[in-house]
């Protein structure tokens, strides 16, 4: 693996015993996060979550863009970590073997699975709009603390029925889940093992989901739980933090607020694939 960590000294001419003290470095960690491309079931405008649907012709463009757009700018990696969901995995292969990486090891947990959106899983998102009405839906979509409708025990998309989770204790595994529910079993695994992992000198990239990242970024930027609420992901396109040894964000240049660290490409693409999340309930 690649030298433990990318500090380098404030300046040159430390002394050996200054560059033993650790006030003498300046520490700094990359990480990579990127949501998956478009998703089939994101191009029919359904509520997805734990759906394991694929990427779409879209989203499989969208990431071959991103992985593009990563070598450009030559990023390489260590470990990767995705979810147990194929359209969050393919997303990172295609990255992986753009950036002839794919020997790296790679981490699928079902803690970086998108959101499980209960009963509305399956509903197409406008429709559920018409029958619900707007306020409702937005509240279900983007508030911090109220889930969705559970579903039912016996619903297909109960992961108790999947044999993908065979391996989870049940009383882990959701019925439905808040944005505070899904970062409070994120955080686990950041905490106990990307944290560490990240602190070791690995360079960790992170393909995940839409909810998931936002949960990671609200705890990163210590973002409000009412400014969550309006903060949307787009698909396919790299997010880059760099953190200091305290695993706080150093602001980045072109980031957009309220994120400090920065979308890697044309910023209007960004910011037109972002209004898409958005306009998927009118
Ligand atoms: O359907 C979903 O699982 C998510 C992500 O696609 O949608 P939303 O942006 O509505 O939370």
């Amino acid at each position: 693996f690649a030298p433990a960590f990318t500090g380098k000294p404030l300046s040159t001419g430390f002394s050996k015993a200054a560059l033993s003290s650790p006030t003498a470095l300046e520490m700094k960690y990359t990480v990579v996060l990127v949501r998956h491309g478009e998703s089939t079931w994101n191009d029919e405008n359904r509520f997805t979550g734990w759906y394991d649907c694929p990427l779409s012709e879209a989203g499989l463009k969208e990431a071959h863009e991103g992985a593009k757009l990563l070598k450009s700018e030559g990023y390489t990696f260590d470990v990767a970590y995705t979810s147990t969901l194929q359209r969050a995995i393919k997303t990172l292969w295609i990255i992986l073997e753009e950036l002839h990486l794919m020997y790296i090891p790679i981490v699928n947990t079902w803690r970086l699975n998108e959101r499980h959106y209960g009963a509305l899983q399956g509903l197409n998102k406008q429709q559920t709009v018409e029958k619900h009405g707007k306020e409702q839906v937005q509240i279900w979509r983007r508030s911090y603390d109220i889930p969705p409708p559970p579903c039912e025990e016996s619903s297909e998309y109960y992961p108790g029925n999947d044999p993908m989770y065979a391996d989870v204790p049940k009383d882990l595994l959701p019925y439905t889940e808040s944005l505070k529910l899904t970062e409070d079993r994120f955080l686990v695994e950041w905490n106990e093992k990307m944290v560490p992992l990240i602190k070791s000198g690995k360079k960790v990239i992170i393909a995940a989901h839409g909810n998931t990242l936002r949960a990671l970024v609200k705890h990163l930027d210590g973002i409000s739980s009412q400014e969550i609420t309006e903060l949307n992901i787009p698909t396919g396109v790299p997010l880059v933090y760099e953190l200091d040894e305290n695993m706080k964000p150093i602001k980045q240049g072109d980031a957009i607020a309220p994120l400090t660290g920065k979308y890697l490409g044309d910023l209007e693409q960004v910011k037109a694939r972002i209004g898409a999340v958005v306009a998927q309930t009118k």
